[in-house]
């Protein structure tokens, strides 16, 4: 009983690379981009027809009823995004979609996996870097099979934080955002970062890379296979204003150590978002 998910878990590690190749032979091509919220929130055909290999591969081994699926996609066209007690995958097919239309080398493909509302394994594979994150609750964690450890520094003046800027770019929020930035630039930390994707974001915090890494504005495929991977590397996540994380929440920070996340939180400007699980808005 204890191994039950294993081949769900392997299966998934499998997925995912499939995916990857897609996603690196569709960027050898022409991409075509179109918009959703506003003209910085983009999404290709690849997003789209990636989530599909992936939650139809997902619903061939594994049957169609069995088990929920949640994916960026798929509720981008009005699928619901609850978290139930059954077995649950949480998909992001494109994490970093940006970097993946103008070539920035990062990109990821992100699959977790709940069961009672638990996080039970999450994988990230960094396609274009071809790095496989994975983890699985107690397990520890890996990137393309060896173990990986968050970072040993406490010293938050010794520490890189990483931060995004979002899709929103309202002047009030982008004020908020950048004050943060710079109130922590200047305790001062050795520097900021940023990849494009919360995803690999959350492996540079797992792999050692740097110390920290907080976002408000993300969602929960971009957030639940790194939440694992966190966990089995040593590192935590906790809420922006300090209290435990939540999946559906839109915001966390997850750190090294917790010594080194409050640091931070006595500097993030919150500011209000509207949680995945939120009644559906018809927009
Ligand atoms: N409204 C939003 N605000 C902040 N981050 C968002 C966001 N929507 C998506 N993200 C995700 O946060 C990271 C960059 O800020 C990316 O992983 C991006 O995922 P995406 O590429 O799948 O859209
Ligand atoms: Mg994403």
């Amino acid at each position: 009983v204890d191994d039950m998910w294993q081949k769900a878990y392997d299966f998934a590690v499998e997925v995912a690379r499939k995916a990857g190749e897609e996603i690196r032979k569709a960027g050898e091509s022409e991409i075509k981009v179109m918009t959703k919220s506003s003209s910085v929130d983009l999404v290709t055909k690849t997003d789209e027809r990636v989530e599909k290999i992936i939650i139809g591969s997902l619903k061939e081994e594994f049957g169609e009823d069995a088990h929920c699926f949640i994916g960026e996609e798929s509720v981008e066209n009005g699928e619901p995004c609850i978290l139930s007690d059954k077995p649950t995958w949480i998909i992001d097919p494109v994490d970093g979609t940006t970097n993946f239309v103008h070539g920035f080398p990062f990109v990821a493909v992100s699959i977790a996996f709940a069961v009672n509302k638990e996080l039970e394994f999450g994988v990230v594979y960094s396609c274009l870097e071809d790095k496989m994150y994975k983890a699985r609750r107690g397990k520890g964690a890996f990137c393309n099979d060896e173990k990986i450890q968050v970072s040993d520094v406490k010293d938050i003046h010794k520490s890189i934080i990483i931060s995004e800027h979002g899709t929103d770019r309202s002047p009030e929020k982008v004020t908020k955002i950048f004050s943060t930035m710079q109130k922590i630039l200047c305790i001062p930390v050795h520097g900021l970062r940023g990849s494009g994707t919360a995803a690999t974001n959350m492996c540079l915090v797992a792999t050692g890379a740097v110390e920290a890494f907080f976002e408000i504005g993300i969602h929960c495929w971009d957030i639940a296979a790194g939440a694992v991977i966190i966990q089995e590397a040593g590192g935590i996540l906790l809420d922006v204003d300090g209290g435990p994380f939540d999946l559906m929440s839109r915001r966390m920070i997850v750190a090294n150590d917790k010594i080194i996340a409050r640091r931070i939180i006595q500097e993030i400007e919150i500011f209000p978002s509207l949680r995945d699980d939120a009644p559906i808005q018809k927009h």
